[in-house]
């Protein structure tokens, strides 16, 4: 009998549903039997917000070093949660196909964000969301929220609500089977996504890939190529901002007709102003050339960016920078 792929994950409710549709299609390509490993991590535990956290990472630690240490063989990740930088022995050795990236307003009575009555609340710990909410509304309150999805959901629409709304990614909630909670799902460029929101990441370590196992032929029929390249242009406009998960920075890439569009915003944390910027890269087919050429829009849009003031304005690279 072949050892079990052990699959690790956090202990959240979004984080089970997720790794485990993960594992069972990772099964059904032929990866083996599977079972999953729970992993606590910082950013259960903690409780402080999501900036007094240090952001970038806190989800993500403890299952990387469970995956160095050979506690589990497979972690995944929600891709927007993972740090730009390379996690020295591991690669992302899968992007399954992404879900619905956009955000998606939860209200009370059916409200909608051109409905919410003037200085409606509106719970988020997101400053990319808090900044776009009030570019479109800046008559609402936005209040700093956390916690796991139905925390933040009970917010609105529990028996004991304080607020009138909350933002959430609409990936959560339909892998939650909570789309039932949504009232306004909310247009890109209204409220452009966080790179790689509504994407997952698999990640194992580096030796997997092409020892020809088993699982490395599983994980390489379970990545989505189109998926893979718009969340590595977001991704590398990302890491060229120097902006962590926290930063009011949004960004979009879709592929439509060969060609690869990535659409942009940077702005101020209180919405007064916002820096918008598109452009799109002709694809090839060929998967090497067309990550360089995704990775290049990316960083090519991040440099206009910056030389448009978006440091300054987003208070992006620390203080000073
Ligand atoms: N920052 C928390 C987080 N990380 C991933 C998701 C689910 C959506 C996704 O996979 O992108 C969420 C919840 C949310 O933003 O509402």
């Amino acid at each position: 009998m072949p050892q079990p792929v052990r699959v690790g994950t956090r202990a959240s409710q979004l984080a089970l549903t997720q790794t485990g549709h993960v594992a069972d299609a990772l099964t059904r390509l032929g990866a083996g039997p599977h079972e999953l490993v729970r992993v606590r991590t910082d950013g259960d535990r903690l409780t402080g917000s999501l900036t007094s956290l240090g952001g970038t990472g806190v989800f993500v630690t403890a299952l990387r070093d469970a995956l160095l240490d050979g506690r589990c063989d497979v972690a995944v990740h929600s891709f927007k949660d993972l740090p730009t930088a390379d996690a020295d022995g591991l690669v992302v050795a899968a992007v399954p196909p992404r879900e619905d990236p956009r955000d998606a307003l939860c209200a009370r009575d059916g409200l909608t964000l051109a409905t919410l009555p003037v200085g409606a609340s509106v719970g988020t710990g997101s400053p990319r969301r808090a900044a776009q909410l009030l570019a479109a509304r800046p008559d609402l309150r936005v209040v700093d929220i956390r916690g796991n999805v139905d925390t933040r959901l009970a917010r609105a629409l529990g028996e004991a609500a304080d607020l009138d709304a909350v933002v959430l990614a609409r990936a959560g909630l339909a892998r939650l089977g909570r789309l039932d909670a949504i009232t306004d799902t909310l247009p890109t460029d209204v409220m452009t996504p966080a790179p790689a929101q509504g994407a997952l990441a698999v990640e194992v370590r580096a030796e997997v890939i092409g020892s020809g196992s088993p699982l490395a032929l599983a994980l390489a029929a379970l990545d989505d190529q189109g998926t893979r390249l718009a969340v590595l242009a977001e991704r590398a406009l990302l890491a060229r901002l120097e902006a962590g998960c926290a930063a009011p920075v949004g960004a979009y890439g879709h592929l439509a007709e060969g060609t690869l569009t990535l659409s942009t915003v940077v702005l101020r944390p209180d919405g007064t102003e916002r820096l918008l910027l598109d452009g799109s890269t002709p694809l090839t087919g060929d998967p090497v050339a067309d990550a360089a050429e995704a990775t290049a829009l990316g960083e090519r849009l991040a440099a206009d960016l910056l030389a448009d003031g978006a440091a300054d304005l987003a208070g992006l690279g620390g203080p000073g920078a």
